[in-house]
Parts: structure tokens; C-alpha cells; sequence
């Protein structure tokens, strides 16, 4: 079996990474820290360029202009080392669908060149609890299996580090909660965990967030953190006709966003006084306002709101 290597405190270190494809900045002077044995949840919307940034961190993609390490190596001049130490979970199923479970692994552990492929993949079979469905080809896996079976051919060459881009999209809650549980696992284990998410509750499973937005990274850090630097004061709004109270509120000066969570409206603002007089010009026998906390969505919300109208 490949050494892991001997992972530096920090896996992934990166100033700068700026990368366009034709006349689109993609991902632009992205700077970012990540401590090893962390799991960092990478968040933004489609086409933010969460996908860039990952190939840019794993040596698949060189960047334009900016610099940095990845488990301490030049993620401009040692792709390959780097290649070699990091387990990158891309978005489709990218294992064989026409082998059986027990042959894509064997077959990972060969390319990789891991002395006893055959004992290899049988420890990754008993370890992911797949022994019994050895045989059956990865095709005809469940979308839940089948990322456990990814994720499995991942960590099978020993990475140090784990990319892993939206992992668990299309996966149903228990095999959702199944694979963060191993993620967590892996990360005790001292292996650092970069995974893009649109699920906010994934994105509260992680050590820290990063948020990124049209190619730039808008916040990072704890998530309390980042919601109490947001410094939003927020109401929850119940009642009759939401709909068209919201596109009043979206229009009220002190109101930074608006958002409907299934029968309530979220409204916030930074500025709580304003906020204040919203609620009393509102609050009335139709309308309960109740305040509330933020969370991190209504964040992200607010985030994206903002530098909307900032780009309009
Ligand atoms: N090889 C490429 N050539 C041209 N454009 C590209 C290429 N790769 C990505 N893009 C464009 O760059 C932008 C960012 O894409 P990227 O896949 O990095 O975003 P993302 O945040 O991962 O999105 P998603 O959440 O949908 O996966 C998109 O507009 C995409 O179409």
C-alpha cells in the first residue's frame, strides 16, 4: 500500500487561485485555509465554481494565476504527488458499472499499485459492509449504495485528503446521514474532508464553510461564526396571503431578504432598527411576526441578495 504522506497541519493552503474559461472568470483570487483533520463544507450555488476550485486543489486543472499547497505540495508544479494522495469523489459515478463491486475495487487498488489488491478490496468489502453484494455489478447499486461504494474506491489507495464534489445528490436522507457518519469517521482518523454540498444540513455536519458566489469566496469559517458576523436580525412571518406580503417586504427599505420556508416567510435585515419599523408597519390581525434566529441559509440568502443587486 501507497505511504500516506505525512500530512502537514494545514492539507490545503491556496492565495490568489484566479482561472477563466474563455472570457469567464470562474473562480477568482480564491484564497483558502483548511486545517488537517477538518471537514470543510464547500457551498454556493450552481455554477459558482465550486467543481473548478476542486480540480484546481486535486492537480486536474492548473489555475490562471494565484499559488499554494495541497498536503504540501505546489498545486502548480506537483500535480502528480498530489494526485497521488488525494481521494477525489467526482460528481457523476465514475467506477466501472459493468464490473462487479469486488472488481472496481480490486481494480482501483491495482491502478494505484497496492501490494495485495485482491486482500485490499476484500478489507474495503467488510469495511463498508458490502461483502454480501460483492458480486453484483456497481450498476445495479441503489444511488445510496453506489456512493458508498464510491467513497469506499476513494479511501481504498490510504489518501490523506478526500474532494469530494456534492457526494450525496440524489441520495436519500438515511444514506445521507449513513455517509456523513463515515465521513466523520475518516476525518477522527486524521484524513481532511473538502465536500461541496447544496444541503444546508450537510453544510452544518462540517467543521467549517466556505461560501463561494460567482467565482468568489464571500465568507468562511465556523458557521456560528459566520451567522453572527452577518449580524442579521430576523422574524419568521405566519398568516394569510404570503405571497403578496413578500413582494411588499422585498421592496421595504431595511429589508435585506425574503425567503419562504414552506407556510412561513423569513425576513431579515442588517439593520435592526429598520427591521423593528418594518415589523410594526406590517404587524397586523393577519400576520403573526415572531423573531427569530438566522440561520445559515437565510445567510447565504442575504449573501446572495446583496451581491446581486450590488452586480445589477
Ligand atoms: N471546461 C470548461 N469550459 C468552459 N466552461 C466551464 C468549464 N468547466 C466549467 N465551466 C463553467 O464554469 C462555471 C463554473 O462551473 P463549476 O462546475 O465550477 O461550478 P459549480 O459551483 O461546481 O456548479 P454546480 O453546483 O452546478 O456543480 C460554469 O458556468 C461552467 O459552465
Amino acid at each position: 500500500m501507497p505511504e500516506p504522506v505525512a500530512a502537514p497541519d494545514i492539507a490545503i493552503e491556496v492565495k490568489g487561485l484566479t482561472k477563466s474559461f474563455g472570457a469567464r472568470k470562474v473562480v477568482d483570487n480564491l484564497t483558502l485555509s483548511v486545517p488537517r483533520g477538518r471537514i470543510l463544507g464547500f457551498l454556493g450555488p450552481n455554477g459558482s465554481g465550486k467543481t473548478t476550485t476542486i480540480r484546481m486543489l486535486c492537480g486536474l486543472l492548473t489555475p490562471d494565476s494565484g499559488e499554494g499547497r495541497c498536503l504540501g505540495f505546489d498545486i502548480r508544479t506537483q500535480q502528480e504527488e498530489i494526485k497521488r494522495h488525494v481521494g477525489y469523489m467526482t460528481q457523476g459515478f465514475s467506477l466501472y458499472r459493468d464490473l462487479t463491486i469486488r472488481e472496481n475495487l480490486e481494480f482501483v487498488a491495482r491502478i494505484y499499485g497496492i501490494d495485495s489488491p485482491r486482500a485490499a478490496a476484500q478489507a474495503a468489502l467488510e469495511r463498508l459492509g458490502l461483502v454480501a453484494r460483492a458480486g453484483q455489478l456497481a450498476g445495479e447499486l441503489s444511488g445510496g449504495w453506489k456512493q458508498r461504494l464510491a467513497l469506499g474506491a476513494c479511501v481504498l489507495p490510504n489518501p490523506a485528503l478526500l474532494l469530494l464534489d456534492e457526494p450525496t445528490a440524489g441520495v436519500d436522507p438515511k444514506a445521507r446521514r449513513d455517509f456523513w457518519d463515515e465521513i466523520h469517521h475518516l476525518a477522527t482518523q486524521g484524513l481532511t474532508v473538502l465536500v461541496s454540498t447544496h444541503y444546508m444540513d450537510e453544510a452544518e455536519r462540517c467543521h467549517e464553510i466556505a461560501y463561494i458566489l460567482d467565482g468568489k469566496l464571500l465568507v468562511s469559517g465556523a458557521i456560528d461564526r459566520i451567522i453572527a458576523d452577518a449580524g442579521l436580525s430576523t422574524w419568521v412571518v405566519t398568516g394569510e396571503g404570503l405571497d403578496a406580503l413578500a413582494g411588499e417586504l422585498k421592496a421595504a427599505p431595511g429589508v435585506d431578504m425574503v425567503a419562504r420556508f414552506g407556510v412561513a416567510l423569513h425576513v431579515a435585515g442588517r439593520d435592526a432598527d429598520a427591521m423593528a419599523r418594518v415589523v410594526e408597519r406590517y404587524a397586523d390581525p393577519a400576520h403573526h411576526w415572531a423573531r427569530d434566529r438566522a440561520t445559515l441559509e437565510d445567510v447565504f440568502i442575504e449573501l446572495m441578495t446583496r451581491n446581486h443587486r450590488s452586480a445589477a
